[in-house]
């Protein structure tokens, strides 16, 4: 199976996760587990055997020459020698279980992030703005390493399973009655101790939610940090009102969840002591057990105070895992995939026509684009004009096909844009958005490509700030209007059908406002390509082949070349 579909197999429980993760490893996981605890078992009835021998068979077996180590007589040394090897099994085998769990784990864990990150790439723009950036931070940053941590006490757990299986086999041995005895006291131990866990267990996921609230508080300390050093009222405010409540909610419920499964750990640890009282005060007494076997069976019971503390303290990170899985998997459920597409060559774009576009913001009754029609053609410059919230925004990135139309159709020459060639479609598309993110390193680029990047940067006037090292920027620590130019030129790099420009020349100087509206969009003209420019300033009207007036979301004015221009004579 692929790992990527492997990866997916997280919807199934964590148990089945990871087993398609490591495959044979997880087994082999559990295999040694069960092996290691059951050694560890063993050693308490070669100890028992070894101080209280009684049978023929064992005084036979014990015959044997004195032998000497250091000094120190060992008795009976076929027993020391087995307690010897008994010991490096358990302790060989305990270490493998874990160490072969512990590289699924931490595998699963990174392929569960690169998993998000690929659904990320996939989840259309209109979800990823809904959905919001917390939601993704937290799971990624919080919720895999939960279920890494609890995925990787599954060989302590089996561990102490099988010591704890191991250690009633003994007992049984010795007395089937105590058998019945302790396994009762244990049942009645579990059941009692799973009703404050599910409890715990509330509190944790409300706990885990008000987690994504810290998140978006924090987004709002860095990102707002300007705006709230400039006024501490606005700082008190935000932080008693955002951050504190956030806060207290989650420690309120951490604490909460902490009390109730450290007091029922507590409980789970006494369970043992539990039984050693019913067997040395009653069951003993009731059963007519001799002295010898009483003190085995109460020995053994000691033994299994430990094993069955840490299956139960294994809860705790367990139920953790079950929250951030369910976190996990509802955040996976909310995001939608694209359709894969099976090409990526770019489609032909001579003429772009919109015919009857619709759009809707999911979620929002208030704002409605469309229906507009229009048509792109290539070497055309295009503006999109008009006030606040007209629409002009959410047209480009329909027109860019990061939104999908809710009604009507785009089509590139004659053919319609369908979920299927979408991603087709955008391979023929360059656009800068006013929320444009730089990389520095120039990805996806031939060699060749970058033997331009030295022209552009002096026709951008960067060439003073930035230099290419290899296919890297040197620096991107400019001001806005210098990062949106070196967007500019990885834009141009990109050499495209379709040019969307987002508001581009709102942070420029007048001097290169001049140059994009007087040199760059005509140069992109004159290659043959279709420009579509969202702008406000109006001095330049006149450079547009087509000028398209929205208001709130309605296409209310087309006019061409020749009318643009008298335009721009009617404002000087
Ligand atoms: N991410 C979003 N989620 C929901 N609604 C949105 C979102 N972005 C914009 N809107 C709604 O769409 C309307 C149009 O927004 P848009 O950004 O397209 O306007 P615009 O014409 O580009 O405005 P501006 O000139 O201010 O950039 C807004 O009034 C708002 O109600």
């Amino acid at each position: 199976m692929p790992r990527q579909n492997k990866i997916e197999e997280i919807n199934k429980g964590l148990f089945h996760f990871l087993i398609m993760q490591g495959e044979n490893r997880v087994l082999l996981s559990i295999i040694t587990g069960v092996l290691g605890g059951l050694a560890y078992a063993a050693l308490i009835p070669l100890i028992l055997a070894s101080i209280s021998v009684e049978s023929a068979l064992m005084a036979n077996f014990l015959a044997e020459e004195k032998v000497f180590v250091l000094g120190y007589e060992i008795i009976q040394p076929k027993f020391a020698i087995a307690f010897l090897l008994v010991c490096l099994a358990a302790l060989i085998l305990r270490a493998v279980s874990q160490i072969l769990l512990e590289g699924v784990v931490v595998k699963a864990a990174s392929g569960l992030r690169v998993y998000m990150s690929d659904r990320l790439y996939k989840l259309p723009i209109q979800e990823l703005e809904q959905i919001g950036p917390s939601r993704f931070i937290s799971a990624i940053t919080m919720d895999v390493p939960t279920i890494a941590g609890s995925a990787a006490s599954l060989p302590n757990f089996v561990i102490n399973i099988s010591v704890v299986l191991g250690v009633l086999g003994y007992i049984a041995f010795l007395d089937v009655h105590m058998l019945w005895t302790v396994l009762l006291v244990i049942l009645f131990g579990v059941l009692s101790y799973r009703i404050p866990m599910m409890f715990g267990q509330k509190f944790y996921a409300k706990s885990r939610d008000s987690y994504d609230d810290i998140q978006e508080s924090v987004r709002g300390f860095i990102y707002g940090a300007k705006e709230l050093k400039l006024k501490h009222k606005r700082y008190q405010e935000y932080r008693d009102q955002r951050l504190i409540t956030a806060e207290g909610h989650y420690v309120k419920m951490q604490l909460w969840g902490g009390r109730i499964f450290y007091m029922a750990i507590q409980y789970g640890n006494l369970v043992g002591f539990l039984a050693i009282g019913v067997i040395v005060y009653a069951a003993g007494n009731y059963y007519s057990l001799s002295n010898s076997t009483l003190v085995s069976v109460v020995v053994a019971t000691l033994y299994l105070i430990g094993p069955l503390a840490n299956i139960m303290n294994s809860i705790m990170p367990y139920s953790q895992g079950v929250v951030a899985l369910k976190k996990l998997n509802t955040l996976i459920n909310d995001m939608p995939q694209e359709p894969v597409s099976e090409s990526y060559e770019p489609l032909l774009c001579d003429r772009i026509d919109i015919k009857e576009l619709c759009y809707q913001y999911p979620g929002q009754e208030g704002f409605n684009l469309g229906p507009v029609s229009f048509t792109l053609q290539r070497g055309q410059i295009t503006f999109a004009i008009g006030g606040n919230g007209s629409g002009k925004s959410t047209l480009a990135k329909l027109i860019s096909n990061h939104y999908a139309p809710s009604e009507g159709e785009i089509a590139f020459n004659d053919t319609q844009i369908t979920p299927e060639n979408r991603w087709q479609a955008r391979e023929s598309i360059s656009a800068i958005y006013t929320d444009f993110f730089l990389f520095t390193k120039l990805y996806g680029f031939a060699q060749d490509d970058l033997g331009k990047v030295e022209s552009y940067l002096k026709k951008l006037a960067l060439h003073d700030k930035v230099s290419l090292q290899g296919d890297m920027f040197s620096t991107i620590s400019l001001s806005d209007g210098q990062r949106k130019r070196l967007a500019l030129l990885v834009s141009y790099l990109e050499d495209r059908s379709l040019y969307v420009f987002d508001e581009w020349a709102a942070d420029q100087d007048p001097e290169f406002k001049k140059v994009f509206y007087t040199e760059l969009l005509p140069e992109l003209k004159a290659r043959g390509k279709i420009v579509f420019v969202v702008g406000h300033d109006e001095l330049y009207f006149s450079q547009a082949d087509q000028l398209l007036t929205m208001q709130r979301g309605r296409l209310v004015d087309i006019q061409s070349n020749q009318s643009c221009k008298r335009e721009l004579s009617h404002a000087i």
